[in-house]
């Protein structure tokens, strides 16, 4: 189980659930404390089960992470962020390749809701990409240096953070403010498939790295018990 210390400190693990089986997730879910992580709901489950899967958790007092990575018009994103702020989650997020004016308009929506308003934070590259997949899209940067760059837009524009890499966390550390808050998806255990991740770190060499929160989802929700898997990755990263 999990000790004293980590369960009062504030959970960096972030369990994604994508599974499309809502009687699987909800006995998944009974089975962990807020205290222990917080939650990410993204497009699958949102998709097949929608705000009400949300509210769900909200009402069990789970910090949830609604990770439908807004990308569209400024004013559709504003409209988008708004609403998943009516939800009462925790934090919510945005392409930063749709721009700053669009991230601008996410971050004004946001703070005409006053106060607890959730965190914003803009994805960069998806982790799942390789340096084969990223140069097909034709930026003229490489990895690196594009997760950079927008990281400095969704800084400028007012974002929380971002979603990145771990592997990029220890760069981004010297660049940017210590406040602003990174989020590493590909967060693998050492010994735990890939899957379809390419830039992958163990968790705790992400969080020594500067990441503030771990997105991890297969490596607890496929393992034959996703709770031990939890708590041993939960103590791993306890110290620090
Ligand atoms: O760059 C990104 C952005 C989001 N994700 C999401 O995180 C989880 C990762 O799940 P695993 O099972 O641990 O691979 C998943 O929900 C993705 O949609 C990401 O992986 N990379």
């Amino acid at each position: 189980m999990h000790n004293e210390e980590s369960s009062t400190q504030e959970s960096k693990i972030i369990v994604a659930l994508d599974f499309d089986d809502l009687s699987k997730a909800k006995t998944l879910v009974s089975k962990l404390d807020p205290n222990l992580c917080k939650l990410k709901v993204g497009k699958e489950m949102f998709t097949l089960f929608g705000p009400d899967w949300v509210r769900y958790l909200v009402e069990k007092e789970f910090q949830v992470f609604l990770d439908l990575k807004f990308h569209d018009i400024p004013n559709t994103v504003a409209k988008a962020c708004k609403a998943a702020a009516q939800l009462g989650v925790w934090m919510v997020n945005v392409h930063a390749s749709g721009g700053v004016k669009m991230m601008q308009a996410a971050v004004e929506s946001l703070n005409s809701l006053g106060g607890n308003r959730p965190l914003l934070t803009g994805v960069t590259i998806l982790t799942s990409m390789d340096k084969h997949q990223f140069d097909q899209i034709g930026y003229q940067r490489d990895i690196e240096s594009q997760v950079s760059h927008f990281a400095q837009m969704a800084e400028s524009a007012g974002l929380d953070g971002i979603v990145c890499s771990a592997l990029e966390a220890e760069m981004l550390r010297k660049e940017i403010g210590k406040e602003f808050k990174l989020v590493t998806p590909g967060i693998r255990p050492v010994g735990s498939d890939q899957g379809d991740q390419s830039r992958v770190m163990t968790p705790e060499r992400a969080l020594n790295a500067g990441a503030n929160y771990l997105v991890i989802g297969r490596p607890i929700t496929q393992a034959e018990d996703p709770l031990s898997a939890l708590c041993e990755i939960s103590e791993s990263v306890a110290s620090l």
